[in-house]
Order: C-alpha cells, then structure tokens, then sequence
C-alpha cells in the first residue's frame, strides 16, 4: 500500500533498519609473502564471524544480515546485497549502497570493481545495467533517468561531471526535499553504456592515490547517484509520478598514520578522510544510543549528504569491508563494532510521489506542446486516440509514443520532401524570370529577391519544422518506455534475479529469525545461568550468614564477658583511685603543712624521673643533710659508708619514746613517704658541690614543725636544740600530735594533725603568721 494512503489511514509507516553485511577479502599476495596470519573466521549460513587471534583464545563474535568471505562472487554480492535495494528505487524509494571499511579493504574492489570484466565488475557497473534490464521489461511505465557524480575531497565538494573542469560545490537544504548539491551537473540517460560512460569521465577526474597501504587508494569519498523518475497510472487511475534516488557511495578509507606513514599531501587528506569518518562514526552512535538528541550531522559534509541515509526516509545497505589479517585485527575489530552498531540505526523509507519539481512532467508537458507546434505546422496528426498528454493514461501515452515514432518518421520523410519541392519549385520558377524577355531588368531583380525570400521562409517554416521533430524525438527518447519486443532472455534474466532476491529476502529473514532466536536463548541460558548463580549465591550467602552469626553471637558473648570484666576492673581501678587519692591528699597534706613552698619547689625542680626505673629520683641524695651526719658517723665509728637511708622524718617529724619504736617507725615510714618527702635539701647554687662532694661542708637544712607547720630553722638553733636533746632536755616546742601517733599510722597521724577545727583554732590564734604556710587541702571536717 503506498505511504500516503497508510498516511490518510493514521497508519504510520514501518521503520526498518540499515542492512549491514560484511565483506571479508583475501589475504594480498605481500601479505601471503609477509606471512600473515588469518584471524577472521565467516559463517555464511549463520551470518556470523569470528575473530581470533590465537587458538587459545576466546573468539569475538558478531552476526550481520549476511558475511561474505574472500571467496564471494561480484555478482553474489549484487544479487543479494543491491539488487533489493534497485528494484526499491524504481518503486520510488531513495536507496544508499556505502562500503565503508579501513584503507585497502575493497571498497572500491565492491563498489566498482573491474568496470570491464564481467566477472569483476562491482555493485556500480551492475546497478546500471539492471536499472534499465528493469526499465525495458515494463511496458506500463514511462521513465527518466538522470545521473550525477561527485567527490568530498579534503571537506570540499566537487563536481565530477563538470566540462569546464572539477568545481567545488556548495550544499543547500530545502525543506521537504532535504540536503542537495547546488548546480552540480546531471546528466539525462537513456542507456547503461552511456551510464558507464559518465562514471569512466568522473573516474578520470577523482583524487585517487599511491600509499603504503593501497597503490590505488581513494583519497575522497565518492558518490554516484542515479535518480530514477517513474511515471505510471495509480489505483485511481490517474498517472503519478514517483522518484527513486540511489546513492552508491565509496568511502575513503579510515588509515592510521603509523602504518600508511603518509605525509605532505597524503597526511592532509589521510587528516580530513578521518575526521569525516569519525563524525560519521559519532553520527551513527548518536542514532543508536538512543539518547541524544542531536545527531553531529552538520558535522561533515559526508554526513550532511548521507542524512537520508542514516537515520533517515532512504533504504540503506551498508557494506563493511575488512582485512583477514592479524596485524590489522584493531581495524577490523573497529570496523565489525561501527557496523554491529550501525545494525540498529532505523530508517522509515518512504516513496517520494508527485514531487513538484518531478523532471517528467516538464518533459511531458514539452512533448506536448511539441506535438501540438507540429500538427499546427502542418505536421499531421500526432495523438490519434487523443490528448494523453501529462496526467494521461500512460497506457495510452505508450501507444502514442509509438504512434509519434511512426508519424515523426512519416513527418521527417515530409518535410525533406516538402524541402526539396519548394527547392525544385524555387528553382523553376527562378529559371522563368531569369527567361522572361519583356521585362526590365530591374524588375527581373526584384521577381528573384522575392522568390528568394519565399524560398527562405518555406525552407525555414520546414527547418523550424525538423528542429521539433528531433526536439520531440530527443525527448521521446530519453522518456523511457518498456520494450514489447524486448528480449525474452532480458526478461527472464531479470525475473531471474528477482526470484534470488526473493530467495535470499527469505533466507535473511529467516537468519533474522533465528539471530533473534538465539538472541533469546542467549538471553534464556544467561537469565538461568544468573538465577542458578543467584541460587548457589544464596546457599553460600547462606552458610556465610550462618558463620557470621555464629561469630557475632560469640563476639557478643565475649562483648558481655568483656563489659563485665571491664566494670569489674573499673571498681576495682576506682578503688584504686580512691586510695591512690587519699594517698595523694596525705602527701599533700604533709608537703602543704610540713614543708615550705619554697623548698618544694626546690625538690620538684631537681627532681628527675628514671624512665628505666620508672621512678622519680633525686640526684646526689646520699650527700645531703642527715646522711652527711649519718656518713660523718660511720666514719667515726670506722664504720663502711654504705646506702644512707633518709632518716629525715625520723629527725624532724617524729619523737619516739624508746630506739625501737623508733626504729621499727623509721622503717616503715621511710618506705611510704621517701619518694615523695626527701630529707635531702640542698640549698640553691649548691649544684656545683655537689659534683664534686665534700660531705664536711655540707649544710644541712633543718625544719621546725609548729602547730602552724613546718618552718625552717635556723641551722645554729637547730644545733643547740640538738644539744640539748642530747642532754636529755625534752622540748616544750614538740608537736603534740608526734606523741599520740601508733607506729606506721600515718593516715590516723594527718587526720589527727589536720583536723580542721584544731586547724581553725590554730589559724585563729596565730592570726596572720599561720598564712605563711600552707594549709591542709580537700580532707573533710
Ligand atoms: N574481494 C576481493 N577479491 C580480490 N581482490 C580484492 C578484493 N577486495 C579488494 N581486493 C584488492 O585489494 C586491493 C585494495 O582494494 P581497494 O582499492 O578496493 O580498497 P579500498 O578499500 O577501496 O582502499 P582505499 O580506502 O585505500 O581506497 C585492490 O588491489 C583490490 O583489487
């Protein structure tokens, strides 16, 4: 049905996709002595090709609508691959056959081929011979065929055609009719010959060229167009007329520098050829993906002019040719992943009918008027069974072509008799007047001017005359109508052809048919192979959940353990805490009321910790104080000086009733409070002595413990003190805690002692001496 009545209908018309096949050609005899490899493997049956570099490893796969492998015949190719696509232009449908591939694949081997050998010659040459084998078996149908060539080079667009030289060309756009080449050369014709003819003067002028890669390389993309107008009578009986346009394209090819090491002129086109390629790539992927909105087809005058090729009304094949051998496996492999992509790429084709610049109506409206100048001149009658004329029944205007060959000979046989009459006639009379005695001579003349210009006008009314006839017949001739005696053999070739095409249509649908099949098997075994994986996935998922929760449980156990054993070890570390604190308040309560700030400071500044020991040390102890005295009397004694112990509290805090309290005390407070109280004191700016020690001169400092607190003393009334202690005279000064004290009681003896009340009181009393010394701190009441 045709698009406009599925139009009226709010059917929308089918969109198809581009047909893609592969070509695969034979390993070159450079490359056979190079020893190459083959990596690519065709399946014809299947569509299908593999390629492969090694054995062991894992092939890649893509299937086309069909592969052809080196061995494939020209003609093969065109019977199954452009042969459906011509039959569609003649029903008016635009059609592109492009071979696109990497550089001395066999574009140009495809497309043109060995234009004079029968078995070599491509899809091109064999395009025009079916085109008009299809024209002269329809007797129903009147034809116009026209054709023009033309090259992108180096991104400029040139005429092939032009008798005046090669022209660059600029591109238009109408709406409705879409991108064209403005005044690019078109070329009306009757037969194939003269087709190939155009093509063999187009070929002369395109940029073809030496490289690494191709001795004759296409150094441009080239397209030949045949643009095919049909005039025939429609289901309403009235005559229409459809346009068909098929655009054979031979693509440069895409080259990479490093292995065509192309430069000057070579690089500059090798340059424009890829980036054309690579919009025509970015062209094809924005079709596909499907999510862009803008296709770059602006991009490149390539991709401008094959925009109703690609996405577009126009029924497209594309051929994509590749090498076999393994140093070009990149390119292949390139080439096979743009032609899977291009797979997907829809067209909605559709038939141009009744265009209004349809170049046949201007013909039949020519021929028409041609017919009626003749017959007005006397030609005769030229359409006995009426006026068909533009918009007639075809099958009526067949019959008056036939008629207007008839008559047109009658008519041309006519005129050159009418012709020579007049001049016979001319010359007769001519002859007369020349005879005539009685007249002037000048009259004479006059006769035989005028004779002259009757004989002129006659001659050129029948000149006139011709000119229309072999305008007419000219016009007649290129309107192309089927042969009734056409060969039988022609007729049967072409029914031939058909009937492999339809027999390769079946094959391919029936391909289709089974990709999609196992398309869907794919689909099926990976959705099972997933789902068994998801469930083994899950047994396994399974066990690991069961593992993890068996470790969770015992963290958690362990966490309970932990948490528990952690309070545990808080209370008792509290504890610690708190004893450590009482501790640490005792020894502040004695630094505070028992030793001057002063001194304290003195002690913390020498002080230094042993990190071995992990204990605070006072350097040079044993020089200091009592146990200079202690030392000093062993010596007397004769006794060895051995480890001084501090017997500071045993001197200055403590008063003992008998030696063995005192000495049972001294023991046991030395080692609670040693560390922290020493004995040592050594005055400021000593340090020096110390070096070098000279127990005699060491002064010791003695303090004096008040109610109040400790306070230094007087070293002299220390010694007299002393003294007197010697003597047996108790001091009346002594603090009065010192003597209710039990052995080893500290604790009891601070708390006695520091009683804040007693404190108070003492505070009280003593007024503002007593805030020379520091106070007991942070014990309660
Ligand atoms: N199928 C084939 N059978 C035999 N020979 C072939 C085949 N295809 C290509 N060749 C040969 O390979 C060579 C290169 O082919 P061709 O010139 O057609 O390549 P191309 O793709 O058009 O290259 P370029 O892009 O450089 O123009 C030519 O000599 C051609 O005859």
């Amino acid at each position: 049905m045709e698009s406009k009545e599925l139009r009226k209908m709010g059917i929308k018309k089918k969109s198809e996709s581009v047909r893609v096949v592969i070509r695969c050609r034979p390993l070159s005899k450079k490359e056979v002595a190079e020893g190459r490899e083959k990596v690519v493997n065709m399946d014809y049956a299947n569509g299908e090709i593999l390629v492969q570099k090694s054995v062991d490893e894992v092939p890649k796969r893509f299937t086309f609508d069909c592969v052809y492998d080196e061995n494939t015949l020209q003609k093969d190719i065109f019977d199954e691959t452009a042969f459906p696509i011509i039959e569609n232009i003649l029903e008016g449908y635009n059609g592109t056959i492009f071979a696109y591939g990497q550089t001395g694949t066999g574009k140009t081997h495809t497309m043109a081929g060995v234009l004079d050998s029968d078995e070599h010659k491509g899809i091109t040459p064999r395009a025009f011979e079916t085109i008009f084998k299809s024209i002269n078996i329809d007797e129903t149908k009147q034809y116009l065929v026209r054709a023009s060539y033309l090259e992108i080079y180096k991104e400029e667009v040139l005429d092939l055609l032009n008798k005046g030289g090669v022209q660059k060309l600029e591109l238009k756009e109408k709406p409705g009719s879409g991108v064209y080449v403005k005044d690019l050369s078109t070329a009306l014709v009757e037969t194939p010959e003269k087709l190939m003819e155009i093509m063999v003067r187009g070929n002369k002028n395109r940029h073809v060229g030496q490289t690494k890669m191709n001795h004759e390389s296409s150094r441009s993309h080239s397209i030949f167009t045949v643009t095919i107008e049909c005039g025939e009578v429609g289901a309403d009986g009235k005559a229409h007329i459809k346009v068909g346009k098929l655009n054979m394209v031979d693509l440069a090819g895409s080259e990479k520098q490093s292995k065509t090491q192309a430069e000057g002129v070579r690089l500059e086109e090798a340059i424009k050829i890829n980036l054309s390629l690579t919009t025509l790539c970015h062209v094809i992927s924005s079709l596909v993906d499907g999510k862009s909105q803008y296709v770059p087809y602006r991009d490149s005058k390539l991709t401008r002019l094959l925009q109703d090729s690609l996405g577009g009304n126009t029924k497209t094949v594309m051929i994509a040719n590749i090498g076999p051998a393994d140093y070009n496996m990149d390119e292949t492999l390139s080439t096979l992943r743009y032609a899977s992509r291009a797979k997907h790429i829809q067209n909605k084709p559709r038939i141009n009918e009744d265009p209004k610049d349809a170049m046949l109506r201007e013909f039949q409206e020519e021929i028409q008027r041609l017919r009626e100048q003749l017959e007005m001149a006397g030609g005769g009658k030229f359409n006995p069974n009426g006026t068909p004329g533009p918009g007639g029944v075809v099958e009526v205007e067949k019959v008056v072509y036939e008629a207007d060959k008839k008559q047109m000979a009658k008519l041309e046989k006519k005129i050159e008799k009418e012709k020579a009459l007049i001049k016979a006639k001319a010359d007769e009379q001519r002859k007369k007047i020349i005879e005539q005695k009685n007249i002037a001579e000048e009259e004479r003349q006059k006769l035989l001017d005028d004779l002259k210009k009757k004989e002129q006008d006659q001659e050129k009314s029948k000149t006139k005359q011709q000119k229309l006839l072999k305008r007419l017949k000219n016009m007649e001739e290129k309107v192309l109508i089927g042969n009734e005696v056409m060969n039988k053999a022609m007729k049967q070739e072409i029914e031939l052809q058909k009937t492999k095409a339809d027999v390769e249509e079946r094959r391919r649908e029936q391909l289709r048919i089974k990709q999609e099949l196992q398309e869907a098997e794919d689909k099926k075994i990976n959705l099972q192979k997933e789902y068994k994986n998801q469930q083994e996935e899950l047994v396994g998922k399974k066990a690991e959940y069961q593992k993890i929760w068996t470790k969770y449980r015992g963290a958690l156990d362990e966490k309970n353990d932990l948490e528990i054993d952690i309070q545990r070890e808080r209370e008792s570390l509290m504890m610690r805490i708190r004893e450590l604190t009482n501790d640490i308040r005792l020894k502040h309560l004695i630094i505070d009321n028992y030793m001057p700030a002063s001194e304290y400071v003195k002690i913390e500044r020498r002080a230094e910790w042993n990190e071995e020991l992990k204990e605070w040390q006072i350097p040079n102890l044993e020089y200091t104080g009592n146990n200079i005295k202690k030392n000093k009397k062993a010596q007397k004694e004769g006794k060895k000086i051995g480890d001084v112990e501090s017997n500071f509290l045993y001197e200055h805090i403590l008063n003992f009733e008998d030696d063995s309290e005192e000495e049972d005390y001294k023991e046991a407070a030395t080692q609670r409070v040693k560390n922290m109280i020493s004995n040592i004191l050594v005055e400021e700016g000593e340090e020096e002595q110390l070096e070098a020690p000279a127990p005699e001169q060491q002064q010791a400092i003695y303090y004096k413990y008040t109610e109040n607190g400790a306070e230094r003393e007087d070293p002299e009334k220390s010694k007299k003190k002393k003294d007197k202690k010697k003597k047996g005279l108790q001091s009346g000064k002594r603090p009065i805690t010192a003597k209710k004290m039990k052995k080893g009681d500290i604790v009891s003896m601070v708390e006695t002692m520091t009683n804040a009340q007693s404190v108070n009181k003492i505070e009280s009393k003593k007024g503002a001496k007593a805030k020379h010394f520091p106070k007991a701190k942070g014990l309660g009441p």
